[in-house]
């Protein structure tokens, strides 16, 4: 029998990068994944097909909007094969990445389906039935995360999709339906819209991006308006009559009230994802869950039973690939005896629409619930010599600080590489820094980054430029 030091269950963000931590610090290490290809659901089915899709479709959208630069061009058509191929070879490339750094770093694989049969031992069932048992001193869960389903409404990821079916439709559907103004709804609705879809966001709550700063879901609001995205908030689908060319959707007013039919082509369901354990034998093998089957940890990653870690979307917190990477080497050097460690306040979180949305640490709405005072510096983009260079000054920066300690407690961005500039403030989250610290470090000129000095400087109402 196979005897490892490590298995990994599971090849996502989470696990590959748990496997490479842990074969760097002499680990003999091997991985167990179900795909044919590793990389989870970010690398296959989720953040980089979607970013693929997102640039291509960004671009064509630009196209049509360079007069303003003084370029004309003839009106763009989009060849949506191709297109689609875009997307396949960047994930390719991905995939084979990840398989490349597994050799590099001798990280056995075993393809498969693995299950936890007694202490240290995991079954692997290939896709043909056969079935091998390997031996680990440690098992670590990076098993992800499924989509939500709504009761009722059956994916068939053609007219009814998750994020999975809507990366990859054949055409443009005419009307596309969003269930859900999260994540996914908004950028992959972004993505068919600007493809010529007409596109309507359902949402059951009364705003958009719940847990983001409330200021700037409402701005992103108003500017994916403008864009011509429709939003019925505080409303719910209850069922989608597939019968005949064109689906027909339910809509409740969340409060209840009278139902309304919207038509639609394609309905794209993305109301959450939950944590993935089906066959996993965790029940059996006494590891506990909570109450949404996340498997429960002590927050250093270690499970109620000795030897079997958990790390990624199948625990606890945001479901990001980073926060799944970052979790995986934390646990492969607390395995290893190190002090792995990761810093829940200074992980980002951003949409890559256009303008993206990114943000990090505490958002006001939390502040205020606290208790806690707070100094808010901010700054538009149409104050921006490059933003307006670039004719992209839609969105501001904001930072909140500590009122006492001009600690930086939280920032948030709309606007144009909102993705790359929270980074500045990741940075300085981390080393603790204040509002004060960002707003006397010289920034290069003209650079979408003064904003985020400015929004510092802005705390102690000092900005310069406006
Ligand atoms: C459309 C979409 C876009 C996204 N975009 C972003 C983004 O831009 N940025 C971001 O940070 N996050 C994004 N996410 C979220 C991100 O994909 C997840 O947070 C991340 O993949 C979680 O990593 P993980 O390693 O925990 O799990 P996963 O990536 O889900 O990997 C789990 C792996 O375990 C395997 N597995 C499960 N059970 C078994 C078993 N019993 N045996 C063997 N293998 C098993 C699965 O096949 C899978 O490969 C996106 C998600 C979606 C759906
Ligand atoms: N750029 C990124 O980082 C990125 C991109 C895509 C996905 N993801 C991750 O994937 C996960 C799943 O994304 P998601 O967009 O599906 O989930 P989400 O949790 O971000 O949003 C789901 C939305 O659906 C709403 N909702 C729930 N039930 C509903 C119902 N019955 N009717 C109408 N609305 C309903 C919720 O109120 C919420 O606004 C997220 O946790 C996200 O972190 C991240």
């Amino acid at each position: 029998m196979a005897s490892y030091d490590v298995i990994v269950i599971g090849s996502g963000p989470g696990g590959y990068v748990c496997a490479i931590r842990a074969a760097q610090l002499g680990l003999k290490t091997a991985v167990v994944e179900k795909m044919k290809t590793f990389g989870g659901t970010c690398l296959n089915v989720g953040c980089i097909p979607s970013k693929a899709l997102l640039a291509a479709s960004e671009l064509f959208e630009e196209v049509s909007h360079l007069d303003g630069f003084g370029i004309e061009v003839g009106k763009p058509t989009v060849n949506l094969e191709k297109m689609l191929g875009h997307k396949s070879e960047t994930v390719d490339a991905n995939v084979q990445g990840v398989a490349y750094l597994f050799k590099k770093n001798k990280i056995t694989s075993h393809q498969g389906t693995g299950r936890i049969v007694g202490k240290g031992k995991v079954e692997v069932t290939d896709e043909n039935g056969k079935t091998e048992t390997i031996e680990g001193k440690n098992i670590v869960v990076a098993t992800g995360s499924d989509v939500a389903r709504l009761p009722g409404i059956e994916i068939d990821e053609e007219r009814i999709v998750s994020s999975t079916g809507a990366l990859s439709l054949n055409k443009v559907p005419k009307k596309l339906l969003v269930v859900g103004a999260g994540v996914i709804g908004l950028e992959l609705g972004s993505v068919w819209r600007r493809l010529g879809a007409e596109v309507m966001v359902v949402e059951f709550l009364d705003r958009i991006l719940p847990g983001m700063d409330n200021e700037v879901a409402k701005q992103f609001q108003r500017l994916l308006q403008k864009q011509g995205i429709a939003f019925k908030l505080g409303s719910k689908v209850t069922g989608v009559e597939t019968k005949g060319e064109t689906l027909k959707a339910s809509v409740e007013p969340a409060k209840g009230g009278d139902a309304e039919t919207i038509e639609a082509d394609v309905v794209l369901v993305s109301i959450g994802r939950v944590p993935y354990t089906e066959g996993l034998g965790l029940k059996e093998a006494g590891v506990e869950t909570d109450e949404r089957g996340r498997v429960k940890t002590d927050g250093h990653y270690r499970t109620n039973v000795d030897g079997i870690w958990a790390i990624g979307d199948v625990i606890t917190g945001p479901m990001l690939a980073h926060k799944a990477e970052d979790e995986g080497v934390a646990v492969a050097e607390i395995i290893a005896g190190q002090a792995g460690h990761v810093n829940y306040d200074a992980i980002p979180n951003i949409i890559y629409t256009m303008p993206e949305v990114a943000s990090i640490g505490k958002t006001e709405e939390q502040l205020k619930d606290a208790g806690v005072e707070y100094n808010v510096g901010k700054f538009p983009f149409s104050a921006s010599g490059r933003a307006r260079a670039m004719r992209a000054t839609d969105g501001f920066v904001k930072v909140l600080a500590d009122k006492k300690t001009d600690r930086v407690l939280g920032a948030h961005i709309v606007g144009p590489s909102a993705g790359e500039l929270i980074q500045e403030f990741a940075v300085l989250i981390e080393f603790g820094g204040s509002a004060e610290d960002l707003a006397r470090t010289c920034h290069g000129h003209p650079t979408l980054s003064e904003a985020v000095r400015e929004a510092a400087l802005g705390v102690a109402k000092r900005s310069i430029h406006i």
